[in-house]
């Protein structure tokens, strides 16, 4: 044929084929989730998170040590309180000092300094209805005290240490909350304010909800979380998030959304855009290499590709210790 229709030598070698790639995945695009409990020497494996552990606080450091070594930058803390008696209504415990987060936050900064923290902020794991804020009578989400309480629980997280608070809650007006208390408090300056701005209700957090005791206890996020189909949805929640203050996109879940994260680097194109490689989805990698499908280390590598492809370049994800062990750089 003519010449314009040659396209195999431009990808004839294997770094050819590589340099075809806008981005290439590198561990410090990397954070990994860690689920911390209320029992300081807890270490209790999460069946449905392959490899994945509910860890106490005197966990933590032996099990970050090596990854750290091999070249982990950054953790995202999910407190997991299991004592009794602890969840109420409002989600106190979110924000006590010696809970799991706050005390790990300290922990991490003191042990690991050059660790990127990032906190998760949410109220699901702490109310006794494991919604993600402060319901009204009818049931639903009081917005406006939810958006009160998870921003104070945000800036306790930030006095506490952490570099990063990002809110999972999906409460509108979250982030203008959390960026003026921020400013209020004068730690606006040394905070990274990451949200969760297009997070789809679905059926890919089972697992996560195992993990975190975080099921809701009755309906669901359906009224908050945004529905799967909302495309322009998402874009006005992003580009809301970004009008409020937020400095860096999240998108949740990430490999079903994929069109998602393209409209979040094209509205948000002048900043960094994070994705969140779901508990479902790392456990569908796992179930689906374990049938036999394809090989895992393929599997998530190809996963992730999309990811970066679509144009996330910071990925959550519970691959990060076998990346770690997987990667070069
Ligand atoms: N704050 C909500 C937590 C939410 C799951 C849920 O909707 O219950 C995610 C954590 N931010 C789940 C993450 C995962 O499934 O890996
Ligand atoms: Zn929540």
């Amino acid at each position: 044929g003519d010449i314009s229709s040659q396209l195999h030598g431009g990808y004839s070698h294997p770094l050819a084929r590589t340099w075809q790639a806008e981005r290439q995945l590198t561990k410090s695009m990397l954070i990994l989730p860690l689920f911390i409990t209320d029992n300081d020497d807890e270490e209790t494996l999460i069946p449905s998170l392959p490899g994945q552990y509910r860890r106490g606080i005197n966990k933590i450091v032996p099990f970050l040590e090596p990854l750290i070594r091999k070249g982990l930058r950054s953790v995202i803390l999910f407190g997991v309180p299991l004592a009794p008696g602890v969840k109420d209504a409002l989600g106190t415990a979110a924000d006590d000092p010696k809970g799991p987060v706050m005390s790990t936050i300290r922990l991490l900064r003191q042990r690991f300094p050059q660790i990127f923290i990032v906190a998760d902020v949410c109220l699901c794991e702490y109310t006794s209805h494991g919604h993600c804020g402060i319901l009204r009578d009818d049931g639903g989400l009081n917005n406006e005290l939810s958006v009160d309480r998870i921003s104070d629980v945000a800036i306790a997280y930030a006095q506490a240490g952490c570099h990063c608070v990002a809110p999972s809650d999906m409460n509108d007006g979250r982030i203008r909350a959390i960026k003026l208390k921020l400013i209020e408090a004068g730690i606006a300056h040394k905070t990274v304010l990451m949200s969760y701005a297009a997070k789809f209700s679905g059926c890919l957090y089972g697992p996560f909800r195992d993990a975190a005791g975080s099921v809701p206890s009755f309906g669901d996020r359906k009224c908050y979380q945004l529905p799967p189909g909302g495309r322009g949805l998402a874009r006005r929640a992003i580009e809301r998030d970004i009008a409020e203050g937020a400095d860096i996109i999240m998108v949740k879940p990430a490999s079903q959304y994929l069109d998602i994260i393209s409209d979040a680097k094209d509205i948000g194109r002048n900043m960094p855009v994070a994705a969140y490689q779901v508990s479902g989805e790392f456990a569908m990698i796992h179930a689906g290499a374990k049938a036999g499908v394809f090989d895992l280390k393929t599997m998530a590598f190809e996963a992730t590709e999309g990811i970066l492809r679509a144009g996330a370049t910071i990925v959550v994800s519970y691959f990060t210790p076998d990346f770690l062990d997987w990667l070069e750089v």
